[in-house]
């Protein structure tokens, strides 16, 4: 049994990335609720109501996806729950959540991670973070066009895209629950470039050989 888990910032192209690694290792891939999440486009019209709601939507739909993952054989989920807390944290840096909601996510969030380490299987084997330069990151987010992200709707954005690349960095530099590899995204166009494609596959598959999992 064999599970990777993406992160890295919006657009970097996870999602992407998840369906070439499923289609190339044969695996099932699991995806991040977004079209269908019914608070995102209220977060981005109002962050400071919706912080809290969103991120326990956002930690409940994960949950339900880990749980199935990690049960079964070869998975590869589109972002981890390691990076739940990152976003909220940074949400309430930013005051968009009270003490009170931050005490009572970080007690859920604990009791769920809680209940990850009962299961057949603890961490995914590799983290394969995708790392993107804040004009990359912009490119894809207009190439993609949900409108509630366009820093041309809403200026403030660019500040939220900014500081969520800050955190990024030591969010990856301390990650310790599994084996990591990082993609460089703004490098290799694994979306459009086959060349590119077979590059970035190489690099995932080589780690895999090198871990034995392959
Ligand atoms: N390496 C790449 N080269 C060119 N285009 C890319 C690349 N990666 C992603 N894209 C494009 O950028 C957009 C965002 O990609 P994707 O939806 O995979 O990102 P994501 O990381 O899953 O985003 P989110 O965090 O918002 O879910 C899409 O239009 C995709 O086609
Ligand atoms: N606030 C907040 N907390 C999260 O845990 C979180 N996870 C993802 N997202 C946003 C980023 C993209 O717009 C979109 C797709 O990734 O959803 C989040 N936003």
């Amino acid at each position: 049994m064999t599970v990777l888990v993406l992160s890295g910032a919006i657009g970097a192209g996870k999602s992407s990335l998840t369906g070439m690694i499923a289609k190339e290792l044969g695996t099932k891939a699991f995806y991040e609720s977004v079209d269908d999440n019914p608070v995102l486009p209220l977060f981005y019209a109002d962050p400071s109501k919706y912080a809290f709601l969103l991120q326990i939507y956002f930690l409940n739909t994960r949950f339900h996806s880990i749980k199935a993952a990690l049960q079964d054989d070869n998975n590869v989920l589109d972002r981890s729950i390691y990076e739940d807390a990152l976003f909220f944290q940074m949400n309430a840096d930013m005051g968009r959540a009270n003490q009170t909601e931050v005490a009572i996510y970080k007690d859920l969030l604990g009791n769920m991670m809680e209940e990850l380490k009962g299961m057949p299987k603890k961490n995914p084997d590799l983290l394969v973070h995708i790392d993107v330069s804040y004009d990359t990151m912009i490119k894809r987010i207009t190439k993609r066009g949900r409108s509630y992200e366009q820093i041309q709707t809403d200026p403030s954005l660019v500040d939220y895209y900014h500081r969520l690349l800050d955190y990024y960095d030591p969010w990856y530099k301390n990650y310790q629950y599994s084996p990591k590899i990082r993609i460089d995204g703004d490098r290799y166009d694994f979306v459009e470039n086959p060349k590119d494609r077979e590059i970035v596959m190489g690099q995932i598959k080589d780690k895999l050989h090198e871990m034995g999992k392959i």
